[in-house]
Order: C-alpha cells, then structure tokens, then sequence
C-alpha cells in the first residue's frame, strides 16, 4: 500500500491541462481564464462627479457663501458642452462627466438653490467630488492576468472593460461508470436486495463543483461484456472514473476485465480509510481513477484525489483540502497504519478553535452521517490514542459564505 501522498504525487504527474475555448462573459464564473485580459476602454471615460450637486470651477469657491449662475444641466450619459465662465456653475448628477472649464462639485445639500442661481454654503477644495478619467483602469491596462480562476468580482471587471467573450480552459469531461448488479439509478423499478446508486450522482455533483462536466456512463452490470461495452463511451472524456468493483471479490471486474482492454495500473491500493482499494492508471490514453463502491469511500477519494485531478487538468495549482486544528471532546484510540479520515460534527469553539465530535459509527456504507458532518477528522498512520481536549487535524466540509 502507498501513503495518501505518494498517491497524490502518482496522479498529478500523470494529468495535462485540457485546451481552451470562447465563451461568453455571462458564463464564465469560476472557470479559468487562460490569456491576460487588456481593457478595450479607459474606464471612466471622462472625469466624472460622483454626488448629485453643481460642477463649479475652484476658482470661484474663495469667497463663501457666494451665488452662480445655473447656466444647464448634465445628467449622467449626456453632456454640457457649452463653456462655463467665472460666476457660472452647472446643475449636475452622480456619473455625469465635468463640463469644460469645471473642475470641482459641491454637493447639493450644501447650498441653497432655485431654477437660476446657487448659492454655496460650504467651500469644496478644487476636485472635490471628481472621479478623474481612468481612475478605475485605463485602455489596454491588463486588468487580469491569467491563469485565474474567474470570481464574481473579476466578470464585473471584464464586463467593464467590455470584454464580452473571454478564452477559458474548457471543462474536463470526467466519464463517472458504476458497476454492480445491485444498483439501479433512483426512481428505477427496485428488487428487494438491490441499492440505489447514489454514488455517481454524488461524484458528478462534486466534479461539476469543481469545475468539471460529469458524463454519466450508466451503470455496467458484473459481468465482463457489459462493462466492456459501457466503458467504450470514456474515451471521449479526459477522464475515466469507475466506481465499485475496485477490491478483490470473485465480482469485482475492473481491473481483470479492463486489463484485457489496454488499462495499465500504475497504483493499487493505499494506505488510507475509507478508500484502501483505489486504483490509478491509464485507460486507452485517459488517467483512471477506479474508486472503490462504498460512497463514503467514493466521496473521499473525490476529495482527495478527483478534486486535484480536475485541477491539473484546468491548468491550475492542484488544491490541497483545507485544514485546520481543532479540539477532541472525546477519547479516541490509536490509529493502524491507514490515514484515517472520520466523520464528525463540531459542538461549539474553545480558544478560537471548534471541538469536534466523532461520529459514532464510521462505516464506509453510510450516507447520514456524511450528510451531516461538519468536517472529517485526519488521523496519520499509527497515530497514537488521543483524550479529551487533545488537538486533531480537521479539514472544514462547509462553507460559509459563497465565492465572491
Ligand atoms: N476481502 C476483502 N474484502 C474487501 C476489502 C478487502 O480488502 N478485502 N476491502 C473492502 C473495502 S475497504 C472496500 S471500500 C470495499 C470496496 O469494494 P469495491 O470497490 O469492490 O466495491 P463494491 O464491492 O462494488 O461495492 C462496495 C459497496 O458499495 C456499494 N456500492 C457500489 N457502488 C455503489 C454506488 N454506485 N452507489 C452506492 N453504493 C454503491 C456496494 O453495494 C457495496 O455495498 O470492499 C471491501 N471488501
Ligand atoms: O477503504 Mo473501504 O473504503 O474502508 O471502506
């Protein structure tokens, strides 16, 4: 068996980033775009106010109170071009660009006026209330560099720039086969002893969270001729994931099956709980991830491996999970030499850290209590017997606040 990290290091190396496309601004959140975006505008274009009030010139402003002449008006979008002479001002709202000669704004509320004059209360230093052209960015600025991972923040940058479409790493298509007589998709007719097959929907959902498409191949019945025919529709994917049938059972077909179908193992097996008998390769050209059946086992190795792996291929630094420190409010025993990771809910804080609590069943079989954890807690190999209040690794499963 090789250690979680030997694993990670086998896959990585093994995964090149996919090519790239257009697309347009309006679907471009959290994908990764692959060239420097330059702005096609200065952005403002113009020197604008930015309070509703009186465009004046500075000059004017020495003496207070004094009284202009309201000689028009600019809304934002129009204009005034007319020239604005000493003793003039010109009426003027939030986003309307400066007329000549003006060169500052008094807002509002500090003067007193009627439709013909304006009478200013309180002086304003010149360019008071003045948002310089190109304050914000100016033409042909690189606004963005690439590679980035596009957030919120950065399409209302693009879009202000007036980059409408914008080059991205297209989406790794990861191919999701499960296998196993007993399975049938949820809301299929069900025999007695069979399950549903909740683990491709659960890894599909992760992998388009990741920033992946999942490509639902079905489920391959245990018999070679049927996984055989299932398996033929990866080879359009960047990426082939099996589910089940990755362990040693007289059912468990992927790798006897997909040997004589040109699968080359790389690694079988890792030291590692839940999710020993995963296995990585190569089939027909693409990277294989065959994880085993267990949906929590599954859903780990997602975590820990897909989830990098969808990375790679998007061109970006591989993610590591996030993890922090936290305090046990239990015992625990000493770990084997598999990297544990148990599920568990955090009861509250101590000294700003959360204390955790193990769930009590930890089977590899069970979906509530996956559901419901809060966090997983990582034991390395041969960790030693733990008490109350000792310190543990967590890595965090919620999140609090959406991407911004
Ligand atoms: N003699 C041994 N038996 C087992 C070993 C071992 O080392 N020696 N390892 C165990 C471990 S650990 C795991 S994990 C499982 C993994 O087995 P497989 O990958 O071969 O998976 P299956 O046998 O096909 O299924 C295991 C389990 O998961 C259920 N399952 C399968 N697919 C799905 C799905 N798509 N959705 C929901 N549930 C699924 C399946 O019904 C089984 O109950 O092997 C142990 N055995
Ligand atoms: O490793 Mo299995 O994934 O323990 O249940």
């Amino acid at each position: 068996m090789i250690s979680v990290d030997e694993a990670r290091a086998k896959i990585l190396k093994d995964i090149h980033p996919v090519g790239t496309e257009v697309v347009a601004l309006s679907s471009a959140f959290g994908r990764v775009m692959t060239e420097d975006a330059r702005s096609r505008r200065t952005q403002p274009p113009a020197d604008m106010s930015a309070m509703d009030g009186f465009a004046v010139r500075a000059a004017d402003l020495d003496t207070i109170p004094t009284t202009l002449k309201i000689i028009g008006e600019v809304p934002a979008g129009g204009a005034y071009d007319g020239a604005v002479k000493a003793g003039e001002a010109v009426r003027i709202f939030t986003g309307a660009p400066l007329p000549p000669d003006t060169d500052t704004i008094v807002i509002q509320e500090d003067t007193d006026f009627n439709d013909h004059s304006v009478t200013i209360k309180e002086g304003a230093a010149r360019g008071t209330y003045v948002r310089p052209a190109g304050l914000d960015f100016r033409e042909g600025d690189i606004g963005l560099k690439a590679p980035r991972i596009l957030s919120p923040r950065d399409i209302g940058l693009l879009a202000a720039m007036n980059r409408p479409w914008v080059t991205v790493r297209r989406k790794p298509r990861i191919a999701l086969l499960s296998t196993g007589d007993e399975l049938v998709r949820p809301g299929e007719p069900i025999g007695p002893n069979q399950i549903i097959s909740s683990n491709s929907l659960l890894v599909a959902a992760l992998v388009e969270a990741a920033g992946g498409e999942a490509i639902d191949l079905g489920i391959a019945k245990d018999n070679a001729s049927s996984l055989r025919e299932k398996v033929q529709d990866a080879k359009s994917a960047d990426m082939l994931i099996t589910l089940g049938g990755a362990s040693v059972g007289d059912h468990d077909l992927i790798q006897p099956v997909l040997g004589k179908e040109g699968l080359s193992v790389d690694f079988w097996r890792i030291a590692m709980r839940p999710g020993k008998p995963l296995m990585f390769g190569k089939f027909a050209g693409i990277p294989m991830l065959g994880m085993p059946g267990n949906p929590v086992s599954s859903m780990i190795c997602s975590f820990l491996f897909l989830i990098p792996a969808i990375d790679a291929l998007r061109g970006i630094e591989p993610r590591h999970p996030p993890r922090q420190k936290a305090w046990l409010s239990h015992e625990l025993k000493e770990n084997d030499q598999r990297e544990d990771y148990m599920r568990a809910t955090v009861l509250g804080e101590k000294d700003g850290l959360p204390v955790v609590k193990l769930f009590a069943k930890q089977d590899s079989s069970m979906l509530s209590p996956l559901s419901a954890a809060d966090c997983l807690i990582v034991r390395p190999p041969f960790a030693k017997a733990l008490g109350k209040n000792d310190m543990v690794d967590m890595i965090p499963l919620t999140q609090p606040y959406p991407v911004v």
